[in-house]
């Protein structure tokens, strides 16, 4: 693995690379962008940051995709961020579009890749990525369950007091607000959450995880990027490592949770080939009334995009 295409060098795109560079496990990262100056531009500062920080990855900026010819993995990135006031699915008939052309000329220079999308509405972007790309559904699938995890994680290390480093849990769903984060599947350090705080604080923070995108756009008048960001690269890493880590991610579904043709959140694990396993967690009734509820909302946006392209 030793080729990866960063698209978009907005703000997660570029966040992406850098932190991608960082951990210095490819040869090379190209950062592509219709607006080539921005991605030459940030490719050559994050090189020049190289030296300080020790690592040989090398990254360049471009518009043209012969520059990504023979890439192994590619993060799709581009498209427009949501406003204050918007839902990511207000975003879909900007990127729908830009996602589905970027996938194009992306297959145009590359044979095999994996692609990892983070575009939104996310869930219809990676069925769109999947339909324009033609690839297996096992190389094409979207990044969102380890950020909403991570926040998850993290709004509960505030709460009790621990390193983040601490807790694991497992979300599912949409990415959106009928994402289902999944208490009974938290861990502190080992020790159920469940035993370690209220069920009125739990229900809180499992609230504020659902709108935790939105918390962002409402502070900052466009999304998030440093979280997302390290969330596609760390998607990356196991890849490029072929470590068989267990993520959420947005995969295709076929009779899992007794859904089909739909990319929803769900855990899988990743290696070298892309998704190695889907797993299928034992969900009590109210858990899988959840994740169906989640389901039926992504439907609604598929349907969207398919009449676009009817
Ligand atoms: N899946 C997730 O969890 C997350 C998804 N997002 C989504 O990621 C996308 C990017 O967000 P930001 O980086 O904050 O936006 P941004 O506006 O900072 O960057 C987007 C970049 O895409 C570029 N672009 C537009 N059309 C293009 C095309 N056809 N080819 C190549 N590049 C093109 C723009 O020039 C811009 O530089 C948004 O759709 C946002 O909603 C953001 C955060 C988390
Ligand atoms: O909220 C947004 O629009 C961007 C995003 O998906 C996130 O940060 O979770």
């Amino acid at each position: 693995m030793s080729k990866v295409t960063v698209v978009g060098a907005g703000n997660v795109g570029a966040t992406c690379a850098n932190v991608l560079a960082h951990k210095d496990i490819v040869k090379e990262v190209v950062l592509i962008d219709i607006k080539g100056d921005l991605a030459r531009g940030k490719a050559l500062d994050s090189w020049q940051q190289a030296p300080i920080d020790y690592y040989s990855t090398q990254l360049t900026g471009t518009e043209d995709y012969k520059d990504t010819a023979g890439s192994d993995i590619v993060v799709i990135t581009a498209g427009i961020p949501r406003k204050p006031g918007m839902s990511r699915d207000d975003l879909i008939s900007t990127n729908a579009k830009i996602v589905t052309s970027v996938t194009n000329s992306i297959m145009e220079h590359s044979e095999n890749p994996i692609i990892i999308v983070v575009s939104n509405p996310l869930d219809v972007m990676t069925y769109a990525a999947h339909k324009a790309s033609g690839l297996d559904s096992s190389r094409v699938f979207g990044m969102a369950g380890i950020l909403d995890t991570a926040r998850y994680r993290a709004f509960l290390a505030t709460a009790l007091n621990v390193s983040p480093k601490d807790i694991q849990a497992v979300l599912m769903g949409g990415h959106g607000d009928t994402m289902v984060p999944l208490p009974r599947y938290t861990t502190v350090a080992g020790i159920p959450v469940e035993e370690m705080i209220d069920s009125d604080t739990l229900n809180a923070i499992v609230d504020r995880t659902k709108s935790g995108g939105g918390e962002l756009v409402k502070l900052m008048g466009t999304s998030a990027w440093y979280a997302p960001g390290a969330a596609a690269a760390q998607m990356v890493e196991t890849i490029v490592r072929d470590e068989n880590r267990i993520f959420p991610c947005c995969a295709l579904l076929n009779g899992e949770y007794g859904l089909k043709d739909i990319f929803l959140g769900v855990p899988v694990k990743l290696g070298k080939s892309g998704i190695t396993e889907l797993l299928e967690l034992k969900l009590n009734a109210d858990e899988m009334e959840l994740l169906k509820t989640s389901a039926g909302h992504v439907r609604s946006v598929m349907e969207v995009f398919d009449n676009m392209n009817a």
